[in-house]
């Protein structure tokens, strides 16, 4: 039986990945005492006792449990920003690359995608392997999200009612998600990013607008990323929808993508919608989980 420590247990996405964790029988969960959930000797004894620990912390508390795991063989999931384009750490998008499962499987220290980061890289990385978006390229990504993403400080402002019915922010640029898309999607570019966030708990879509020219169809861009996603269970490619809803997959491990556009006007946009807290977060970081404890992909998902 696999030992799991969920470090940060009692966060928004900690409490979700214990949830799917839950019912497993071939995973025992370790846990600390509440009260102690912050105290370093009291963390580094569960890592101790932990084949893979889980981090659902802010990203200063993930690098100190790095520095506090020192010398023990524990295995890491992170799924904060503090290593995601660290170059000893392996990212955990399954789907990304045909040998990223078995990069995944073999991993001491895993990082869990952000989840913007999900569906911009879902979208961008096929297309840019495929010659379909040049790596330097001018891009834009626009991207709505349920207000859950923000973690429990923004949770508590909508819960009380304190915070707008939407608002666009993140706009100077400085996106922490920034740097892995630029990674993992092969840009030499910084993408244009501008996310926001509805009344809505969770739930995403983000959206890349392209023009089209005479390489570059819709029909080109959907068969590259039917192609790519081919055999996926949780990544599909599906028709367009006239109303792309951030909800849909909520709950779900799942991604959806959408090429969207009118060939007349040269102008299209592709979509990815997903369950922040899903693919987007927990559901990503128990998919990662089985395949570094080489159970099936799916369970508990
Ligand atoms: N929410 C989302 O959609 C996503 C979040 N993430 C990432 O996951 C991580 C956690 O985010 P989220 O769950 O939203 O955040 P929350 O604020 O909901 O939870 C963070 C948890 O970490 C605990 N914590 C803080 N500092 C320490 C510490 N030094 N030692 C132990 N525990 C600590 C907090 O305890 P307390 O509240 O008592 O201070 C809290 O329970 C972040 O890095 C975030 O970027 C990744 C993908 C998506
Ligand atoms: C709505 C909202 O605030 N979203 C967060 C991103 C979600 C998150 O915490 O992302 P990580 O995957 O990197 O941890 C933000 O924009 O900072």
């Amino acid at each position: 039986m696999a030992k799991v420590f969920i470090d940060g247990e009692a966060g928004t996405t900690g409490l979700q990945i214990r949830d799917r964790l839950l019912g497993r029988t071939d995973i025992e969960l370790i846990q600390i005492d509440a009260a102690r959930r912050k105290d370093a000797d009291a963390r580094r004894e569960a890592y101790a006792s932990a084949d893979v620990a889980i981090l659902c912390l802010p990203d200063a508390a993930a690098k100190e449990s790095v520095a506090l795991a020192q010398g023990l063989d524990t295995r890491f999931i992170d799924a904060s920003t503090a290593h995601r384009v660290a170059p000893d750490w392996v990212y955990g998008f399954a789907e990304l690359t045909p040998d990223a499962r078995q990069a995944i499987a073999t991993a001491q220290y895993v990082s869990n995608p952000g989840c913007y980061a999900t569906g911009a890289i879902a979208i961008l990385a096929p297309l840019v392997k495929a010659g379909l978006i040049a790596a330097d390229e001018a891009l834009s990504i626009n991207a709505i999200s349920g207000y859950s993403g923000g973690g429990k400080e923004l949770i508590g402002e909508y819960e009380r009612g304190e915070a707008p019915a939407a608002f666009v922010y993140a706009l100077a640029q400085k996106h922490k998600h920034l740097p892995e898309i630029v990674k993992y999607a092969g840009l030499a570019a910084r993408p244009v990013f501008a996310p926001s966030v509805g009344n809505f708990a969770q739930g995403m879509a983000v959206q890349v607008p392209l023009h089209l020219n005479a390489s570059r169809s819709l029909g080109a861009l959907h068969d590259a990323l039917v192609q790519h996603y081919a055999g996926q269970d949780f990544v599909t490619v599906i028709d367009p929808e006239a109303r792309v809803v951030p909800t849909k997959l909520n709950n779900s491990n799942r991604l959806e993508l959408s090429v969207h556009g009118d060939a007349e006007n040269g102008c299209a946009v592709l979509v990815a919608v997903l369950d922040n807290l899903g693919k987007g977060a927990s559901g990503a970081a128990v998919q990662n989980l089985n395949i570094m404890l080489g159970s099936d992909e799916g369970t508990g998902l």
